[in-house]
C-alpha cells in the first residue's frame, strides 16, 4: 500500500487539518500518517485558540517516521511560524521526500491567522522551491506576489507568469472564492491548465483547501502524474462539497464518505 505524510495542524472539529487529510487518504485507499504542527481549537463557526508545538517535537515526530516507513507523497498545510519551517525544508532535503504537495496555509476560512506574519518570508524561500506542487487560494496567491490583486479568472492568468519568476514548482491556483464558478488553474513547466467546475450553493467549504491537496497528493503517491493527480483530486472535491454535511451552525465539512455510502 502506498503510503502518504501530512504535516500539518490538528482541527478539532475534524472538518479541516490533519483530520480532513486522513480522511482523505483513507478515501484513496492509501496508509495515512501525520506530523502534528498546532492544535487549533475550532469548530465551523471559527477557531479560539491555537496552541503551536514546539520545532523539536514536529522535528521528532517527522523523524520517527522518516527513519524507519518509506513516504511516497507528502501534504504540507498550517505551519505556525517560521522555525517550524525551517525544520521541516531541513528535514524535506535531509530524507529527500518526494512528491510534495505544499498548501501554503495563511488563514482559515472564517479569516483566523494560521501561520504567523513575519513567516510568510521563510515559506516562500525556504519551501516553496522544495514543493513539487503550491496550492494556493486566491488570498495566499496574492500574499505570496506581495499583495497583486487576484480576483477574477483573468486575474490568475497573469498571476501564472509572476509564480513562474519564483518557484520551478506546478501552481494550482484555486478559484473557490471566484464570485461565479470554482475553477482553478495549473501551470506546469511551461503550459497551463484550467479544471473549471460549478460553483455548488453551499456554507459547508471548511476545509475544502485540505481536502484537494491530500487527494491530490493521495494520486500523485499513486503514481499519476501531475495533470491527472489534479484531474481527479478536483473530481473527489466538486463530489465532497456536493455531499457536504450539515453538520455545526457554521460552516459544515466536506463529505469523504460520498463514494463509499450513497
Ligand atoms: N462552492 C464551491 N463549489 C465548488 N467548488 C468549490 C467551492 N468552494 C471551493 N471549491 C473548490 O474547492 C477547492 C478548494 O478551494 P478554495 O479556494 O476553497 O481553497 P481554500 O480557501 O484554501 O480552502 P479552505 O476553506 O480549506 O481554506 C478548489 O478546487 C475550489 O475550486
Ligand atoms: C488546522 C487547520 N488547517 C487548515 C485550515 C484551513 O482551512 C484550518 N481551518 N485548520
Amino acid at each position: 500500500m502506498k503510503k502518504v505524510l501530512t504535516i500539518a495542524g490538528s482541527d478539532s472539529s475534524g472538518g479541516a487539518g490533519i483530520q480532513a487529510d486522513l480522511k482523505t487518504f483513507c478515501a484513496h485507499k492509501v496508509y495515512g500518517m501525520s506530523i502534528i504542527t498546532a492544535v487549533t481549537a475550532q469548530n465551523t463557526l471559527g477557531v479560539s485558540h491555537i496552541e503551536t508545538l514546539s520545532s523539536l517535537s514536529v522535528r521528532k515526530q517527522i523523524e520517527a517516521v522518516a527513519e524507519d516507513i518509506d513516504i511516497d507523497a507528502v501534504k504540507i498545510g498550517m505551519l505556525s511560524n517560521a522555525e517550524i519551517i525551517l525544520t521541516v525544508a531541513e528535514l524535506i532535503k535531509r530524507y529527500k521526500f518526494k512528491n510534495i504537495v505544499l498548501d501554503p496555509v495563511m488563514i482559515s476560512t472564517t479569516g483566523f491567522d494560521l501561520l504567523e506574519k513575519d513567516a510568510k518570508e521563510a515559506l516562500i524561500q525556504e519551501l516553496l522551491p522544495l514543493a513539487d506542487v503550491i496550492t494556493p487560494n486566491l488570498h495566499e496567491a496574492s500574499a505570496i506576489l506581495d499583495g497583486l490583486e487576484i480576483k477574477s479568472k483573468d486575474d490568475m492568468e497573469k498571476s501564472v507568469h509572476a509564480f513562474r519568476k519564483l518557484t520551478s514548482s506546478a501552481v494550482l491556483i484555486k478559484g473557490g472564492h471566484l464570485v461565479d464558478d470554482a475553477a482553478d488553474l495549473l501551470a506546469y513547466e511551461d503550459k497551463f491548465r484550467w479544471y473549471d467546475a460549478p460553483k455548488i450553493n453551499t456554507n459547508n467549504t471548511h476545509g475544502t483547501g485540505c481536502t484537494l491537496s491530500s487527494a491530490i497528493a493521495s494520486n500523485l503517491a499513486l503514481g499519476l502524474s501531475v495533470e491527472q493527480a489534479v484531474f481527479d483530486a478536483k473530481e473527489y472535491i466538486t463530489g465532497a462539497i456536493r455531499n457536504s454535511l450539515d453538520i455545526g451552525s457554521g460552516n459544515g465539512p466536506t463529505n469523504h464518505l460520498y463514494r463509499l455510502i450513497r
